[in-house]
C-alpha cells in the first residue's frame, strides 16, 4: 500500500517507521523544515529507544521517506494518516486547528479515492465531522472515507508496543474501510477490533482514563498507607494479584504527566460537560493528581525549617524513564517551587536535559552525573525512575552534606536500606532514619 503520514511527532514517525517495517511503502509529511531535514538523513528528532534503527534501515531499503510538501506526500496515496498534535485548549478542551489544516490540504490535494484515517487522538465526534468537513472542501470529483484508528502506544516502549500491543482498534462506518485497515495492519499480528467510529473514539479516551484512575487511586491509597503505617508496595503487589484487578499501573508515586494522561482526561471532562454530564469520578482524579506533584515538596517543607539556601539535588526531570519529554512532568511544578522557596537546585537526566533547559525555569544549575548533582547536596529528590537511578551505587549518598533523600517513585527496596547511611522518604511507605543519619541531621 502507498500511506502518507501526516506530522510526524511521537505517533506518526512510529506510525510511518513501524508501517514502512512491516512492507508498505511511506512518506511522512510535516510541515517543520528542519525536523525533516534531519529525519532525511536518517535522525530521529525524539529519543526512543529502537527507533533511528528501524528508521535507518526503511530509508536504506526505499520504502521510508519524508517531505514538507503535502502534494508530494498525497500523490498516488492509498491511505493517508492524520497525526498531529491536538493539544490542550486554555478550557481544557482539545485544539482541533491542527487537524482541520491537514483536511483542508487532504482536500484540496488529493487526486483518487482515499482513506483518511485519524490516528491522533480527538473528541467523540470528530471523525464524522472531519468526513464531512473534507467531503464539504474537495475539490476534485473522489471519495473520502474517515476510519477512526486511536494510537496507545506508549513513549519510551512505542516501537514493542506498535509490534506487541493488545490490540488495534479501528472504527469505521464502512465496513470495506475498516478491512482495508486491517488489511494493512495484518502483518503487525495483533488482535483487532473494529467498531463504530463514536465507540472508537470513546475508547481512546476512556483507556487513558482508567489508567489515571488507577493511578490516581494508587496514589491516594498510599497516603493513606503513610498515615496508618502501611506499604503501599505491599498492598499494590497484593491487591494486583487479583486478575481483576491486575498489577500493572499501581505504582504509586508524585502522580502522571506526559503529553497524553493530563490532557485527555481533562478533554473527556470536556466531551461530558457538553452532554450536561458531571464526570465526578475523573475531576477526582485529576484533583489528586495535582496534589500528587505537589507530595514531596510538602515531605521537605515539613522536614525542613526553610528551604531557602539549601542545595538541593534532583534527579531525573523527563515524565518517565526512557524518554526526553518532559511534557506536563511533576518535575516543572517541583523545581519552580524549589526556587521560588529560595533553594538551589541542581539537576541531572540522563537523556532529558535538552528539552529541560527549554522548558525549567532558568536559575536551575545542571549537573553532567549523578555524582556531581549530589556532592554536598542538603537533600535530594529523586522524579524520574531511570535504571542509572534505582540501580545507583548508595555509596555515592556519602558525598551530599545531610543524605536526606525524597524519592517520588519508590525506587529502592526498603530491605535494600538496611545498612544505609541515608535518611528516606518515599511514597506510601514508612520513612527509614538509620541511626547514623540522624547523627549526621541532628549533630
Ligand atoms: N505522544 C504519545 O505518546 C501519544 C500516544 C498516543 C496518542 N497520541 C496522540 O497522537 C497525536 C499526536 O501526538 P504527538 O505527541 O505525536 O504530537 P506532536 O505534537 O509531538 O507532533 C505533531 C507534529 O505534527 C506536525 N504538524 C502540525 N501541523 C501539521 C500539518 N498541517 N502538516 C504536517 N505536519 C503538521 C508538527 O510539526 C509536529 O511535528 C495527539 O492527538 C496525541 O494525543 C500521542
Ligand atoms: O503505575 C504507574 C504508571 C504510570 N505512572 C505515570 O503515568 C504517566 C504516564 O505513563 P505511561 O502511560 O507509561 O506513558 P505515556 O507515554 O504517557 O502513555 C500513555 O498515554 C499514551 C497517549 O495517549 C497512550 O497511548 C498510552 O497507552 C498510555 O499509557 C507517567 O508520568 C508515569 O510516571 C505512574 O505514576 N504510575
Amino acid at each position: 500500500m502507498n500511506i502518507a503520514v501526516v506530522g510526524t511527532g511521537y505517533v506518526g514517525l512510529v506510525t510511518g517507521v513501524t508501517l514502512s517495517e512491516i512492507g508498505h511503502q511511506v512518506t511522512c509529511i510535516d510541515i517543520d523544515e528542519d525536523k525533516i531535514e534531519k529525519m532525511k538523513r536518517g535522525q530521529s528528532p525524539i529519543y526512543e529507544p529502537g527507533l533511528s534503527e528501524l528508521m535507518l534501515k526503511n530509508i536504506a531499503e526505499n520504502r521510508l521517506h519524508f517531505t514538507t510538501h503535502h502534494e508530494e506526500g498525497f500523490y498516488k496515496a492509498d491511505v493517508i494518516y492524520i497525526a498531529v498534535g491536538t493539544p490542550e485548549n486554555e478550557d481544557g478542551s482539545a485544539n482541533l486547528t491542527y487537524v482541520e489544516e491537514v483536511a483542508i490540504k487532504i482536500a484540496e490535494l488529493i487526486e483518487q479515492d482515499t482513506i483518511v484515517v485519524i490516528k491522533s487522538t480527538v473528541p467523540v465526534g470528530t471523525n464524522d465531522r472531519i468526513q464531512q468537513f473534507i467531503h464539504h472542501h474537495l475539490i476534485r470529483n473522489v471519495k473520502v472515507e474517515v476510519v477512526s484508528n486511536p494510537e496507545f502506544l506508549k513513549e519510551g516502549t512505542a516501537i514493542y508496543d506498535s509490534f506487541h500491543g493488545d490490540r488495534i482498534v479501528i472504527g469505521a462506518n464502512s465496513l470495506q474501510a475498516a478491512n482495508i485497515i486491517e488489511q494493512i495492519n495484518k502483518p503487525f499480528g495483533i488482535p483487532v477490533f473494529i467498531t463504530d467510529i463514536r465507540s472508537a473514539e470513546m475508547i481512546k479516551y476512556a483507556a487513558n482514563a482508567f489508567l489515571a484512575t488507577k493511578i490516581s487511586f494508587i496514589n491516594e491509597i498510599a497516603n493513606i498507607c503513610e498515615r496508618v503505617n502501611a506499604d503501599v508496595e505491599q498492598v499494590a503487589k497484593g491487591i494486583g494479584m487479583d486478575q481483576r484487578i491486575g498489577n500493572k499501573f499501581l505504582n504509586a508515586g508524585i502522580g502522571y504527566g506526559g503529553s497524553c494522561f493530563p490532557k485527555d482526561t481533562k478533554a473527556l471532562l470536556k466531551i461530558a460537560g457538553h452532554v450536561d454530564y458531571e464526570f465526578e469520578l475523573l475531576k477526582g482524579v485529576v484533583n489528586v493528581n495535582k496534589q500528587q506533584q505537589y507530595l514531596l515538596l510538602k515531605k521537605l517543607n515539613n522536614r525542613f525549617e526553610t528551604l531557602n539556601g539549601m542545595r538541593i539535588a534532583v534527579l531525573g526531570l523527563a515524565f518517565k524513564p526512557n524518554t526526553d519529554d518532559l511534557r506536563e512532568a511533576a518535575s516543572i511544578v517541583i523545581t519552580e517551587e524549589l526556587i521560588n522557596q529560595g533553594a538551589q537546585v541542581i539537576a541531572f537526566d540522563p537523556i532529558a536535559m535538552e528539552n529541560a533547559k527549554k522548558t525549567l525555569v532558568t536559575s536551575i544549575i545542571y549537573a553532567d552525573s549523578i555524582e556531581e548533582a549530589l556532592r554536598d547536596a542538603d537533600a535530594a529528590l529523586i522524579l524520574t525512575e531511570w535504571d542509572d537511578i534505582k540501580y545507583m551505587d548508595h555509596a555515592i549518598f556519602k558525598t551530599m552534606r545531610t543524605p536526606i533523600i525524597f524519592d517520588g517513585r519508590n525506587c529502592f527496596e526498603l530491605s535494600s536500606l538496611k545498612d544505609s547511611i541515608i535518611e528516606y522518604h518515599s511514597i506510601g511507605r514508612p520513612v527509614v532514619k538509620p541511626e547514623i543519619t540522624n547523627a549526621l541531621i541532628y549533630d
